[in-house]
């Protein structure tokens, strides 16, 4: 059967990374992604960006909707403030025994908790077993069908608060129209899009803060 490639993705970063140093275990990942396999992580292009929302939002309390191999996990916790915490939500438990090792090698233990299985049972769970009052940011990039009604269910669940940002990769490629279109034309939310022109594909993240 042979290594799966999400298992050759964590090989390398085990190989080419440097414990505890989040920074190198990013740019393991970027490296095996553009010269071995590509992967879906958000990358270094669109990390940027994900870098700069970070930067002015400053989330105490970060969810993070698929966690995959824990790419956006480790670079989004090494830019929390002081006392933050990142929650992701990963159904797939092959993948998320495998974010955990990059967690690990990241050194970011700590700061991160992979909340398994899928997002539309945990969310209404938040508050209750997790003790989650209301969240500061949301990253989605998750299957992007289910960007919509996972909103949907953080608003109705009071996951989110006036002022919280939803920050949300593949808005264009491979695209969630209707959770754009909602949050585009909803009042209750303000949003900013950024997109990236880069050599493989043409995409764009969509910031949406929540205006209660
Ligand atoms: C539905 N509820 C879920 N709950 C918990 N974990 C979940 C849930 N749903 C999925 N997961 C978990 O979230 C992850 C899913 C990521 C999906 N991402 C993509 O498809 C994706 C695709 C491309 C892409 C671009 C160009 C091209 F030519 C081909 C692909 C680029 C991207 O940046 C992406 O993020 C994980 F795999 C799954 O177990
Ligand atoms: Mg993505």
């Amino acid at each position: 059967s042979g290594m799966s490639k999400e298992e050759r993705i964590l090989d390398w970063v085990k190989q080419h990374a440097v414990v505890g140093d989040p920074q190198s275990v990013v740019d393991a990942m970027d490296v095996y992604s553009r010269q071995k396999e590509w992967s879906m992580h958000v990358g270094d292009i669109k990390g940027v960006i994900v870098d700069k929302v970070m930067e002015e939002v400053k989330p105490q309390i970060l969810l993070e909707l698929g966690t995959y191999c824990g790419y956006s996990a480790v670079r989004m916790a090494h830019l929390l403030p002081p006392g933050g915490h990142l929650f992701t939500i990963e159904f797939n438990e092959s993948f998320a025994t495998i974010a955990q090792q990059v967690i690990e090698v990241a050194g970011l233990r700590d700061k991160i908790s992979i909340l398994k299985g899928p997002s539309q049972e945990i969310i209404p769970q938040l508050k209750k077993k997790y003790e989650i009052n209301s969240v500061d940011m949301v990253f989605l990039d998750h299957w992007k069908s289910r960007y919509l009604p996972d909103t949907k269910l953080l608003e109705e669940n009071g996951i989110i608060r006036k002022g919280t940002v939803l920050l949300a990769d593949n808005v264009i490629c491979p695209g969630a129209p209707d959770f754009l279109e909602y949050v585009r034309n909803s009042k209750r939310y303000e949003c900013t899009t950024y997109p990236v022109e880069n050599i493989r594909v043409n995409d764009a993240l969509e910031k949406a803060v929540f205006l209660g």
